[in-house]
């Protein structure tokens, strides 16, 4: 099937623009900082372990967030994150790769590369400590998962149903995030994860991601099984420290 085939009309651009961007000019080898260490350490000093992600905007996000990239993941650290997650998609969600660079140069957790990689050379853009790969986007999943691997980044592939969670786990992922977000439709159900979840074996490192707004949305995607949740818009809107607080400090 096409990647983009059945998707919401603001993928199928996001693909487009994806399809049209280059690779790095050389291959990278990174030395990364071990993102399921970062999440069962917070979870250890009684933080829930959230991943807080540098969004400036997006395709259903009313608004910009313009601040300076390093502010925002300050205030994201200082307010508990276990790892940020920095978008480096240009033409849809205002990110950028010299965003991630300084970020990364900035903090001391792990940071993920949030971007719709579809080909190997674009994992050489810029370094990160993690990739995402989306299941659904990707055509040949097992050699991305091994391409990342050999550039020393830890691969964290996204899935929506049951058949990419079978995908991502033949292709070997061992981080694997389930979104709640559709991207066929673009809305957010957090039963999405909570279906899934108890398909994936004990020893991945489960990643709950979007739509996590709430102490309470925070709490019930730990009792179903997260051991990080991804959050970006709830913690961008207003006090970013605050916010990254607040859910940090949810209980189960
Ligand atoms: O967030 C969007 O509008 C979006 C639209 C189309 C494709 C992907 C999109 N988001 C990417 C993400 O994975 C989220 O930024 C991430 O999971 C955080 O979600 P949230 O906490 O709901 O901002």
């Amino acid at each position: 099937m096409n990647a983009s085939e059945g998707v919401a009309p603001a993928i199928e651009s996001i693909l487009a623009a994806a399809d049209e961007r280059g690779g790095g000019d050389r291959r990278l080898s990174v030395a990364a900082r071990s993102l399921p260490a970062a999440l069962a350490a917070a979870e250890e000093d009684g933080r829930v372990p959230v991943i807080g992600e540098i969004k400036p905007t997006s395709p259903t996000t009313d608004g910009r967030r313009d601040d300076d990239p390093v502010a925002l993941a300050e205030a994201l650290v200082d307010g508990g994150a276990a790892a940020l997650s920095v978008l480096t998609e240009p033409d849809h969600f205002g990110g950028s790769p010299d965003a991630l660079r300084q970020v990364r140069e900035t903090v001391s957790v792990p940071v993920l590369r949030k971007d719709f990689i579809r080909r190997e050379e674009q994992l050489d853009v810029v370094e990160a400590d993690a990739v995402l790969l989306i299941a659904q986007f990707v055509d040949d999943l097992a050699g991305l998962v091994t391409a990342a691997r050999e550039r020393g980044f830890q691969p964290l592939v996204e899935v929506h149903s049951r058949a990419e969670l079978d995908d991502a786990l033949s292709a070997g992922a061992g981080i694997v995030g389930i979104n709640n977000r559709d991207l066929a439709r673009l809305d957010v159900d957090l039963s999405t994860f909570e279906e899934l979840a108890p398909h994936a074996p004990e020893d991945v490192t489960l990643v709950a991601e979007s739509g996590i707004a709430s102490e309470e949305d925070a709490a019930r995607m730990r009792r179903a099984g997260a051991d990080g949740l991804l959050v970006g818009s709830a913690l961008m809107a207003g006090d970013v420290a605050a916010n990254t607080e607040r859910l940090v400090g949810a209980e189960r």
